[in-house]
């Protein structure tokens, strides 16, 4: 199938849906003003059961590396933390720069980190399909987590080692080794980051990063080409949106 999001997810929309013209009024990614977010005693929080088994294979859609899950059972789910219902988990990608100095999509205080991994998961429960969730307020929900430079992390390090391959068939990957185990996390209404950047995604910011080793990023994500084969080579590299306007929204935090 196609892996061009322009085919899978046009960006004309149907034009009763306020959701999904960009320049909307929750657009993704944002700063995080730690001092600005409000805590909410009422956020739950987030409870995460991924099987590894539902995992199927990673491969480079042109704006990043996604490891692909099958989503047709609620085999893989994530509850509770904003969310109302439960959500299927249907992908996972990174955001990363060409230097250490940023990649990250959010910033928290202005700060960027080197990368950032997005946990797509879709509203199942209300809505038959993932593409017609992308186009509702409730469709979708996104973990956010920040990636710092520091020790070598065992579980991405499986994921390094396949991304030469690219086309590396996966057995088993259970996502949740890439969650810090830290509760805390932001929430926001905003969008995709990326086409058809409709406003369909209950962000869900985890406040601690993860710690992986500067190979990791650099020699493992850098090696990843925007183009296919046979085309003049440009690195993947900057595959980030720029921030946008906050406008009328509120940051709940899940911690005082
Ligand atoms: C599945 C999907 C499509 C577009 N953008 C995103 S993102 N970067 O907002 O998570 N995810
Ligand atoms: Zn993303």
């Amino acid at each position: 199938e196609s892996h061009d999001w322009n085919v899978l997810f046009p960006l004309t929309s149907h034009a009763s849906s306020p959701l999904s013209i960009p320049g909307g009024t929750r657009q993704s990614p944002i700063n995080i003003q730690w001092r600005d977010s409000v805590y909410d005693p009422f956020l739950k929080p987030l409870k995460i059961s991924y099987d590894p088994s539902t995992c199927l294979h990673i491969w480079n859609n042109g704006y990043s590396f996604l490891v692909e899950f099958d989503d047709s059972t609620d085999k893989s789910i994530i509850m509770g933390g904003p969310l109302e219902n439960q959500y299927r988990l249907k992908q996972f990608h990174f955001h990363w720069g060409a230097i250490n100095e940023w990649g990250s999509e959010h910033t928290v205080d202005s700060k960027f980190y080197p990368a950032e991994l997005h946990l797509v998961h879709w509203n199942a429960v209300v809505y038959p399909t993932f593409e017609e969730a992308v186009m509702e307020g409730n469709g979708l929900a996104v973990i956010g987590v920040f990636l710092k430079l520091g020790k070598h992390h065992e579980g991405l390090q499986t994921l390094v080692d396949a991304l030469p391959a690219i086309k590396h068939k996966f057995d088993v990957f259970d996502p949740s080794c890439l969650i810090p185990s830290c509760p805390d996390y932001w929430t926001y209404a905003g969008s995709l980051t990326t086409p058809p950047l409709t406003e369909s995604v209950t962000w869900i910011i985890k406040k601690k990063p993860i710690e992986v080793d500067e190979n990791q990023v650099s020699f493992a994500f850098r090696m990843l080409l925007f183009t296919s084969d046979g085309e003049e080579e440009k690195r993947m590299v900057d595959n980030f949106r720029p921030l946008q306007p906050l406008m009328d929204r509120t940051v709940r935090s899940s911690f005082q």
